[in-house]
């Protein structure tokens, strides 16, 4: 077993089974998901094409990423057209994986994993909840969004049996590397883990971690600097002295 952990060079491949396929690097791949929820919206406005100044305004970022992120998986648009709606969505969504379907487990239904559980969200954007899991007695047998809680125990089979391909870990931290490692024996190679916990994966396996508390730092971190109270990043940086350390120094 390994530590789970980015790509050192912040790349994925296109297609996590297709090795051979050319590498996009990790940020591109989160601002195409971004992208495909704009143009999944305008497809159902019956929109034909999109310009791409408008489909980054959508998005929140300046036109020329955009382009340059659709021309990294081949898209590009016509002058003074723009890009076809439907097309584009296609080419995104072969490039993030999502024309194969994926049946997601969730493990821990309590505050948040109940919540997640009950979110329909990810239905409709392909990813339908098929197994829910705890280890609680009161919890096991109830039903969250149609979806029966099951026992933790029953992990290895119940997702091999329902072809589940994304894990969803939302127990309490100590309980986390077992659940994940029941998923890893059911055949499940692409694990969510909201535990304050980093997992041990093997090779093959993929884990994000999603840490909401992570994301708040970083917003203060951006607060902070644009109110001049931390000092700029990087090695030529030199912290603010106080007037007692300027003086004592
Ligand atoms: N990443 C984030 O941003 C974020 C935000 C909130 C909570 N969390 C984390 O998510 C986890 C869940 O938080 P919560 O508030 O829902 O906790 P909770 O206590 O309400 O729910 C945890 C659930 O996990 C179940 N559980 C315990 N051991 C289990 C096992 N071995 N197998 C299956 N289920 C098991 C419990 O019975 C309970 O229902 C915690 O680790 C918490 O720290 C993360």
């Amino acid at each position: 077993m390994r530590s789970a952990r980015a790509p050192e060079d912040g790349l994925a491949p296109v297609d996590p089974d297709d090795t051979g396929s050319r590498p996009v690097p990790e940020a591109t791949v989160a601002r195409l998901a971004v992208y495909l929820r704009v143009l999944t919206t305008l497809l159902a406005e019956g929109r034909g094409t999109v310009s791409s100044e408008e489909l980054a305004a959508a998005a929140g970022v300046n036109s020329a990423k955009l382009r340059k992120d659709l021309s990294l998986i081949g898209s590009s648009g016509v002058r003074g057209v723009g890009y076809d709606v439907s097309r584009l969505v296609a080419e995104v969504e072969a490039t993030l994986g999502l024309t194969r379907p994926h049946a997601v487990a969730l493990v821990g239904v309590g505050n948040l994993g109940h919540a997640l559980a009950g979110y329909g969200g990810f239905a409709q954007r392909g990813f339908p909840v098929a197994a829910l899991f705890d280890v609680d007695p009161a919890l096991v047998g109830t039903t969250i969004g149609g979806v029966e809680v099951e026992h933790a125990d029953t992990i290895p089979w119940v997702c091999a049996e329902r072809g589940v391909t994304i894990g969803v870990v939302a127990t309490p931290a100590p309980a986390a590397q077992q659940v994940c490692d029941h998923l890893v024996t059911a055949g499940v190679r692409s694990i969510l883990n909201f535990a304050p916990t980093v997992l041990a994966v093997p090779a093959g396996v993929e884990v994000r971690k999603v840490d909401l508390a992570v994301e708040m730092q970083v917003l203060s971190f951006h607060v902070a600097r644009r109110h001049g109270t931390v000092p700029a990043a990087g090695p030529t940086a030199t912290p603010r002295q106080t007037p007692r350390e300027a003086v004592s120094r």
